[in-house]
């Protein structure tokens, strides 16, 4: 396999096949939810369970589970950290081994999905530059790019140039995003700093749910690349390379949910043809690998391809409401999020192997 350069060739030991790391998140009652009376309907009664709480009718009872097992639930009182800790550090930190991955938040627009992403990238960015400094044996060079959907077209969000970016079919790399700004990051300042203006160039819609809601997906991408500082010629890999993407996906709430009109009725439109492909993607491969699974639908699943079934490590954040008012949308959430647990994917290491290096080592091996 060749990866960008053309001087690189990659190689692919075995892979590791595993299901995507799936947790479920409460957030506590918003202001507004108590101003209007609303009522916490769930509850997490220990680390793996969500419960709701409210007593079924008997229709409903044949209709809908009262518990829900996932590999993690937050209540509504952890932290951003503990979230970090036990929902994505490890799934995020293979990346400094040259393992692919992905975090994603998913969940009804105001249920905590940017709150999350800030917080999980922010801790998980910590920790790859702590990683760094107690490895001084190699040397890292690490790349940032950013991206949104929004009405799905791509746009680079480290640019000002709003131009729709194309997607490309690589028969290598897969689907790479044309002429999309990467910058080397300098160091931590230098994140925060692309950090803003990302935050700048978003995309931000009104709606009756969340003023400042954002109605696009955006996709903070890092590239590690990793080598050892001097050759050791004892057939260790020489160069890693993987992504981590930082994934905060729009509200999956229906555009009629919103009341949403005009302009934003066609953002809804457009946030559910990418959702929409995504909930069936998911659940076709929860079924299993069979059939056609729909990756090329959207925007979304076609940069995503490999975080959903291919060469990554994945875990998702399933953010809910506990209000009474959203529990059609939180089932709704929780039944993605059973789905998504029933899928696996295929993470290898993916070691560079240079040209120049592959010269050192055959002169060491003549000179021996
Ligand atoms: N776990 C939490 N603890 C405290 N406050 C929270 C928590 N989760 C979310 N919030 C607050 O709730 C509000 C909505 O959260 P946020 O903007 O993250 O939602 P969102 O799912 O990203 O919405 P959208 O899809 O519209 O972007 C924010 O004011 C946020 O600070």
């Amino acid at each position: 396999m060749w990866m960008d350069g053309g001087d690189e060739q990659m190689q692919e030991p075995a892979s590791c096949e595993e299901r995507i790391f799936v947790s479920v998140r409460l957030r506590p009652l918003s202001e507004k939810e108590i101003a209007r009376h609303d009522i916490s309907d769930w509850e997490c009664i220990n680390d793996n369970t969500i419960i709701y709480r409210n007593s079924l009718s008997v229709s409903e009872r044949s209709m809908y589970p009262t518990a829900y097992t996932f590999d993690r639930v937050f209540s509504s009182d952890c932290a951003n950290q503990q979230v970090y800790e036990a929902g994505a550090k490890e799934v995020a930190l293979s990346v400094v081994s040259g393992i692919n991955s992905s975090v994603f938040a998913y969940g009804q627009t105001s249920s905590g999905k940017t709150y999350t992403m800030t917080g999980i990238t922010e801790y998980a960015m910590t920790d790859i530059y702590d990683y760094i400094q107690r490895h001084k044996e190699r040397e890292f060079i690490l790349k940032f790019s950013a991206m949104e959907i929004y009405n799905e077209s791509v746009r680079d969000l480290l640019s000002a140039d709003s131009t729709p970016l194309r997607l490309l079919d690589d028969p290598e790399r897969g689907t790479v995003v044309e002429k999309l700004t990467e910058e080397t990051l300098r160091d931590w300042n230098h994140f925060k700093e692309l950090l803003s203006v990302c935050e700048a160039q978003r995309q931000i819609g009104e709606t009756s749910l969340n003023e400042t809601s954002s109605r696009s997906h955006q996709i903070l991408r890092v590239t590690i690349e990793s080598s050892t500082r001097e050759f050791l010629g004892n057939g260790k890999p020489s160069t890693l390379a993987a992504t981590v993407n930082f994934v905060d996906l729009a509200g999956s709430e229906r555009a009629s949910q919103t009341l949403s009109a005009g302009a934003r009725l066609k953002e809804g439109c457009h946030i559910n043809r990418s959702l929409l492909t995504l909930g069936t993607v998911i659940r076709k491969l929860s079924k299993g690998r069979n059939g056609h699974i729909p990756f090329r639908d959207s925007k979304l699943t076609r940069i995503l391809q490999s975080s959903l079934g291919g060469n990554a490590r994945t875990a998702i954040i399933c953010t809910l409401s506990p209000a009474r008012t959203h529990v059609e949308q939180s089932r709704n959430t929780l039944l993605f999020a059973s789905c998504a647990k029933e899928v696996t994917t295929n993470a290898q290491v993916n070691v560079v192997v240079s040209d120049k290096a592959l010269v050192k080592r055959l002169q060491r091996n003549w000179l021996d």
